[in-house]
């Protein structure tokens, strides 16, 4: 099954390290283009003469602060663009990469921080490294690649002095068998691309769309070009901290800081403090859960006192809701490990629920429900936002396969539907494959379903986010703001269903 994306408690934090001293030669600040060839060695000449230089009196290349972050980073970048590993998994503190874990806090929070920026801008950054090249790299070049697209994410996008992003990377490929040969053509390249930044950057990023050509062809054929390009764009920024809190939002926006959205979220824009240490946390006034996320469990209407079923319910922020607003609710997920933290975030929130593990597709409970939320794991486009990975991990065929699971899942779920109970489907998909196709596929099949059309004024914060059939679809590209930090929300189908035989 697919990953899901959707937190409820500590977001991941980026942030880059304190400055590294400069280490070594300085970049050349020539504004000429420097063009090297995949020959150029260390000590060659670009065509500006800017001499790619071996790290003057360096310590050893192991033992070079931050050396050990960029080769992480590499590696984990190698693991998500060539591997298709999700970097959820690379990076948990307990079980991620080894490279990894190994680090201390800071870098692995700089290690998070670059390959954020390199995902969200691989394009971009590709661009820029070939137009200093006057010929491809080696198809087999791959490590090479990946030491230019961590060093050249730092140089742009990052707080990171270029002398110390360019050194590190030059050390990097020098200590390398498979790159040592190419230390002076990492040197040139970053140089060049540091010197040009100011200017070849603004060009680059606007006309450039960050995204694998399926998946803007997808966005573009579901959404129209414009709509898609600002999904595109939306996906460059860092998405903004939503909270879903059980009372008082507006105080709690106001205590916070952040902004109260039309549905009643609190925004913050980066909070600067780590998730558990903002106010309200410790006390479980509030749970971590994007706007989008949490309109689908709101679509089954008042819950109050209800029996309703959240199957994939983990980690938990659909449970959350729904015990807040008085439902008994039985949540029920296949993963114990997902299970374990939705336990520990209802204990912080103080709200309860009976817990299951098991298999949506095959659990069979000794009783119907009136209500059943099915949030289905899905291939996750629509998070792009927090995990800049989905769009370089996953392909077309994933997305027919996860399409096909959710199916199976959603005709297991319609079977626990008390006759005119009500049954909600979502997902944080971008794809109508995921969604819109597969509940008109699921009501074609199925006659004693029809859909029951969400009224765009049923709740605040709805308008503009119900389509013509009267299912919810959102896109990171809805609530658009002047301040393009506080805009957008992950995108999400919900489609609300009525058993009536
Ligand atoms: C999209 S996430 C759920 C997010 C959750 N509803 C929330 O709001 O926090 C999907 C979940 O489905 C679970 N899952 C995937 N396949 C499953 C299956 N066949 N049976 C039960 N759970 C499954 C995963 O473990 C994952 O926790």
């Amino acid at each position: 099954m697919g990953p899901c994306r959707q937190e409820i408690t500590a977001g991941k934090g980026g942030g880059a390290e304190e400055p590294a001293k400069p280490l070594g030669p300085q970049p050349d600040r020539t504004e000429g283009a420097v063009v090297v060839t995949a020959r150029a060695a260390a000590g060659r000449r670009g065509k500006t003469g800017a001499k790619a230089k071996p790290v003057a009196g360096a310590a050893p290349a192991t033992e070079m602060p931050g050396l050990a972050a960029r080769r992480a980073a590499a590696r984990l970048l190698a693991a998500v663009v060539d591997a298709r590993t999700s970097l959820d998994g690379l990076t948990d503190s307990e079980h991620g990469n080894p490279q990894f874990t190994a680090l201390e806090p800071r870098d692995r929070s700089l290690v998070r921080a670059i390959l954020a920026a390199a995902l969200r801008h691989r394009l971009s950054i590709g661009a820029l490294i070939d137009s200093r090249l006057d010929r491809p790299l080696p198809a087999k070049a791959g490590t090479l690649l990946h030491i230019l697209h961590v060093a050249a994410a730092q140089i742009l996008f990052l707080d990171i002095p270029d002398s110390a992003a360019v050194n590190l990377a030059v050390a990097h490929a020098g200590s390398d068998p498979r790159t040592r040969r190419f230390a002076g053509l990492v040197n040139a390249v970053l140089r060049a691309l540091a010197a040009r930044k100011e200017r070849a950057l603004p060009k680059v990023l606007a006309t450039t769309r960050d995204a694998p050509d399926w998946f803007a062809e997808r966005l573009i054929a579901a959404y129209g070009p414009e709509t898609a390009d600002q999904i595109m764009a939306a996906h460059r920024i860092e998405a903004p901290l939503d909270l879903t809190v059980r009372t008082d939002p507006g105080g709690w926006a106001q205590r916070l800081g952040g902004r109260l959205m039309p549905n009643g979220t609190v925004r913050l824009v980066q909070p600067g403090t780590p998730v558990p240490d903002l106010a309200g946390y410790a006390e479980g006034a509030w749970w971590v859960q994007d706007a989008a996320a949490s309109l689908p469990a709101r679509l089954l209407g008042a819950v109050d006192g209800l029996d309703v079923a959240d199957l994939c319910a983990a980690p938990g922020g659909k449970t959350a809701q729904l015990a807040n607003a008085g439902a008994s609710v039985t949540a029920v997920d296949g993963s114990a490990n997902r299970l374990r933290r939705l336990g520990v975030n209802l204990e912080r929130l103080g709200l309860k629920a009976e817990i299951v593990r098991a298999d949506v597709a095959t659990w069979q409970p000794d009783r119907l429900f009136g209500a059943v939320l099915l949030d289905a794991p899905c291939s996750a486009t629509g998070t792009l936002r927090r995990h800049p990975d989905v769009a370089w991990t996953k392909s077309p065929e994933d997305i027919a396969k996860l399409a096909a699971a959710q199916r199976r899942l959603l005709d297991a779920a319609s079977s626990l539907v008390r006759p005119g109970g009500r049954l909600v489907f979502s997902n944080c998909s971008l794809n109508p494959e995921e969604g819109e196709l597969l509940v008109a596929d699921f009501l074609a099949a199925r006659p004693d379903f029809r859909r029951e059309p969400v009224g765009p004024a049923e709740f605040d914060g709805l308008d503009g986010l119900v389509d013509a059939n009267g299912d919810l679809r959102t896109t990171p590209a809805d609530w658009a703001a002047e301040d393009a930090r506080w805009s957008g929300m992950d995108g999400f189908f919900a489609s609300r269903l009525r058993r009536t035989g």
